[in-house]
């Protein structure tokens, strides 16, 4: 007899065992937090370190996740904002994330994701934000991977070839101690505005410092302090017109490692000085840009692609739309659309269900309606496509997104669209 088969439901996440309590972790309470993070994270940080790591959490939200007194569950979010097509908006960014492991798949993580939202729309934010350790925990709770990055290898044992001249102007090295005051500006100026691309972070003086400047590299003790190199502008209002952030390594036996963690340029042939400097540093044979956006002028105009190779591609930024309704009006809007969308947010429920949205390059708005839906998908889905990286027609030949009205997935990417794809640099 043919078996009938009950319809496939993905396991329910168990209420976080009763006895625990989520409440936000006192400033006292940052040792204790920092022990189980070192835990779960297997580190053994030195005092430097675990203090840098203290002063950092000083400014964050912190919650825990307590079982009596015993902290078995620790998370924090930076007050970050970042920037979004047309504008900039206030975004937590996700840290820490620690669950000890006597306590693993009891829904403390959910429930301290679910307490973090409950936060982030108290204090305004539309929009959340985390680099995922994994890339399989975070679309459950609705995060869509927002920004991509790639990875860049040259081979530099041999002159890079271009097909462009590099511009010719000197070029100089910076003292740390400038950095903030020089290419704070110049970066900021690369997030928003006409030539900005999304999903970048606003870097206060101090996350120069202490996190671009920082003496040693979090993961690499082999890597010497960061070196900057800028493109120099004598007659332009910016003292600059590029820059690239950089650590070397060396072998006795092989040549050694150019790692470069952030390249911006006024023009192609801005870029072409610095990638060209970068491949001739003595000593050296691989330039590895670990976080290029993944429309990085320099894979055009390399002239040898077996030279410069894409070695990988990764979710870099995942976003979170807490209010979905905040979030789509806050951005602008490339081209006119009007479409009902159907949104599932089982989390969330506030986002879920059919909204009219009516976008255009003069404005967004996005109400509540009983109209039958031209499109439905899921809010990570909406999350990845939000800052113009994912394309809406993508999810629906994915099988992602269900198109009910033909030409609606098309509309949406126009309206969509970024003139450059969004990135995100600041791992955190
Ligand atoms: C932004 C960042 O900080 S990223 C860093 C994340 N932290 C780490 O990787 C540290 C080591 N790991 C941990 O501390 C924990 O395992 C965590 C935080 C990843 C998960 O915490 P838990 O309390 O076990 O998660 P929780 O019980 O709430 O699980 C929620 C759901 O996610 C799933 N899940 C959780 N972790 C994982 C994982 N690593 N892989 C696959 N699924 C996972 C659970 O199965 C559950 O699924 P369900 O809703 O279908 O039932």
């Amino acid at each position: 007899m043919e078996q009938v088969h009950p319809p496939v439901t993905p396991p329910a996440t168990p209420p976080a065992t009763p006895s625990i309590q989520f409440r936000d972790i006192p400033e006292a309470g940052i040792d204790r937090a920092l022990s189980l993070a070192y835990l779960v994270f297997h580190e053994s940080p030195e005092d430097e370190k675990r203090k840098h790591h203290r002063d950092l959490l000083l400014d964050c939200v912190r919650i825990g996740a307590y079982d009596g007194e015993e902290l078995v569950g620790f998370l924090a979010a930076f007050p970050f904002t970042v920037s979004v097509p047309g504008g900039e908006l206030p975004c937590p960014g996700l840290t820490f994330v620690s669950v000890a492991p006597t306590h693993r798949r009891r829904g403390v993580l959910s429930g301290m994701i679910a307490e973090m939202f409950a936060k982030a729309s108290a204090d305004g934010a539309p929009i959340a934000s985390l680099w995922a350790s994994e890339a399989v925990i975070y679309g459950r709770f609705g995060f869509g991977p927002g920004t991509h990055g790639s990875t860049v290898e040259i081979d530099s044992r041999r002159p890079l070839a271009l097909r462009i001249t590099p511009d010719d102007r000197p070029l100089r090295l910076l003292d740390p101690s400038e950095v903030p005051d020089v290419l704070g500006p110049y970066y900021d100026r690369t997030r928003t505005g006409p030539t900005g691309r999304a999903g970048r972070l606003a870097r206060t003086e101090a996350w120069w410092r202490e996190e671009w400047m920082a003496e040693k590299d979090e993961e690499d003790d082999e890597l010497s302090p960061p070196r900057v190199v800028t493109v120099v502008n004598p007659a332009g209002p910016s003292p600059i017109a590029g820059y690239a952030i950089y650590r070397t390594k060396t072998h006795d036996d092989a040549p050694g490692l150019v790692r470069l963690d952030d390249l911006e340029a006024d023009t192609p042939a801005v870029a072409a000085a610095l990638w060209r400097y970068l491949a001739a540093i003595d000593l050296t044979g691989t330039v590895r840009a670990w976080g290029r956006p993944q429309d990085d002028p320099l894979l055009l105009f390399a002239a040898d692609r077996d030279q410069v190779r894409v070695t990988s591609d990764f979710p870099a930024l995942w976003i979170r739309l807490i209010d979905v309704r905040a979030a789509l009006s806050a951005r602008s809007w490339a081209a006119p659309v009007d479409a009902v969308l159907d949104v599932r947010d089982d989390r969330l429920p506030a986002n879920a269900g059919r909204h009219r949205l009516t976008a255009s390059p003069d404005g967004c708005a996005y109400e509540r309606t009983d109209d039958p839906a031209d499109l439905t998908l899921d809010v990570r889905d909406l999350a990845a496509a939000y800052l113009g990286g994912t394309e809406i027609t993508a999810l629906v030949r994915a099988g992602l997104a269900e198109e009910h009205t033909p030409g609606t997935a098309t509309a949406l990417d126009a309206a969509l669209r970024t003139a450059l794809l969004p990135h995100t640099v600041d791992e955190f």
